[in-house]
């Protein structure tokens, strides 16, 4: 069976972040709101130190229950809120510091969560990530068993 190629954006985008991330989540969602797009923040809802994880899992699961659209985490480096995303079956989180690795992730990986690391890149550079992991549907053809090949343990 085919993969979805593009998000679903009737149902909300999850976000979340752990403190790291939280002003750029701040950011995003206000970004996503004033196009019309429903977003469904999991926290941090504070700059005060917190785990990622703590967010990171909730994301996850409202993009593998087809809950979400798909997912946005942030945190310092995109690793943690990576790492803890992929623990997910149903995941494909990609970190991403530009444009194009935003386009190769949803194109060739079909990713379904952007991670974003924060204090590595501007927020300029952030909302221009969200926009191609909206617009960029997956390729197929080639990619197609290759993806299908990562939840095969
Ligand atoms: O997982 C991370 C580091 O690879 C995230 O970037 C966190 O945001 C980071 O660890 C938070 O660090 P802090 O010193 O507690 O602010």
């Amino acid at each position: 069976m085919s993969q979805q190629t593009t998000f679903n954006l009737s149902l909300p985008i999850a976000i979340g972040s752990d403190h790291a991330g939280f002003d750029y989540k701040e950011e995003i969602i206000s970004y996503l709101e004033a196009k019309g797009l429903q977003v469904k923040d999991v926290g941090a809802f504070s700059s005060e130190s917190a785990d990622y994880p703590d967010f990171a899992h909730p994301v996850a699961t409202l993009v593998e229950r087809e809950q979400a659209a798909f997912g946005i985490l942030v945190c310092g480096s995109g690793n943690g809120v990576a790492i803890t995303a992929n623990k997910h079956q149903g995941i494909r989180a990609a970190i991403c510091w530009g444009e194009e690795l935003a386009r190769l992730a949803r194109c060739h990986n079909n990713a379904n969560v952007l991670c974003v690391p924060a204090r590595f890149v501007d927020d300029a550079v952030a909302k221009q990530m969200v926009d191609v992991f909206i617009n960029t549907p997956f390729e197929g053809g080639r990619h197609e068993n290759r993806v299908r090949k990562i939840a095969c343990l």
